[in-house]
């Protein structure tokens, strides 16, 4: 032999578990990228093919599925230790586990108007925005007369853990999807907003105040309405734009639906209670939509949400 193995490691990396704990109606969410590499009496697999030694890294993922079911997400620490100890205590030919996760931190959506029509005070015990800031954006365009600021952001990531369903639509022949009566809605949301303001003579708007009373709008619209399809929740989103900012005439969202599948746990004998999904990255589906004013133009152009 001329060649000998050095250092190896394997296991499934990247799993996406967001686990939701319902204390009553208030929901509490832990969204981890749980990677693992195992290690340890692995030279036959590599050498012979021979897999005895090998756990599947399918198993690996199962396992942090079940344990998040199981046992919970404390924190990322206490659930990473209890998937390194398990690995290495379960498994004779493994000597080491090393686990990395990602944390995506999440805060509840704020709502000021508490007791509008639309909600009860407790509506936002299920909407959260991800920690981060979002990036805002404007385009303004001068042609020596007239000028165009059509502003919004991106990269804003909202989730209701309740309140959404998914029923009713067309089935034909490839349509397998199971009807939804209680799924996790969550959106990377892309929006812009064209200001009615197109003349120097006109009182220009506050653009701060306005920026953030927008956003305001906006989010109180995704927590609040319960959801029968993202395209309801964005035509929301946008008319209560519209309804609350006399400055803006005109709304364009780009909303992908960030699918978050419920993990099947039968096969550990776990029932899952709708408290353990994986969020998918890819594929998504692609909602997108303009809301007016009645009577203004459309000129927001279809592709700039994507930018
Ligand atoms: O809110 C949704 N709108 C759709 O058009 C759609 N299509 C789909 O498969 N899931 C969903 N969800």
């Amino acid at each position: 032999m001329t060649t000998i193995l050095g250092q190896n490691q394997y296991g499934k990396a990247e799993n996406r578990v967001v686990r939701i704990t319902r204390d009553g109606d208030t929901h509490h969410i832990k969204d981890l990228n749980v990677s693992v590499a195992l290690s340890g009496d692995m030279d036959d697999v590599h050498y012979s093919g021979s897999n005895a030694n090998v756990l599947p890294t399918d198993t690996t993922k199962n396992t942090v599925y079940a344990f998040a079911k199981e046992y919970g997400i404390e924190s990322a620490e206490q659930f990473g230790i209890h998937l390194a100890r398990w690995f290495v205590n379960s498994q004779e030919p493994i000597s080491r586990a090393r686990i990395r996760i990602e944390e995506y931190a999440w805060e509840r959506i704020q709502t000021s108007d508490a007791n509008s029509k639309f909600i009860g005070a407790d509506e936002v015990k299920h909407s959260f925005v991800r920690k981060g800031q979002e990036t805002r954006v404007t385009q303004i365009t001068y042609d020596g007369q007239n000028w165009e600021v059509i502003s919004g952001l991106k990269d804003l990531i909202v989730m209701n853990s309740t309140n959404s369903e998914f029923w009713g639509y067309v089935k034909d022949k490839y349509t397998t999807l199971q009807e939804a009566y209680d799924r996790i809605l969550a959106t990377q949301v892309s929006g812009r907003w064209r200001f009615n303001w197109t003349d120097d003579e006109q009182r220009m708007p506050n653009w701060e105040k306005s920026y953030e009373a927008t956003k305001k709008h906006m989010l109180e619209a995704f927590a609040e309405t319960y959801s029968l399809s993202l395209q309801q929740t964005l035509y929301q989103m946008g008319s209560r734009i519209i309804n609350h900012r006399s400055e803006i005439d005109e709304v364009r969202f780009s909303l992908p639906n960030k699918h978050h599948f419920l993990v099947d746990l039968e096969p550990f004998g776990l029932k899952n209670d709708n408290e353990v999904y994986f969020a998918a990255d890819r594929m998504y589906g692609l909602i997108e939509a303009t809301i007016l004013r009645d009577g203004a133009d459309a000129r927001i152009p279809v592709d700039m949400t994507n930018l």
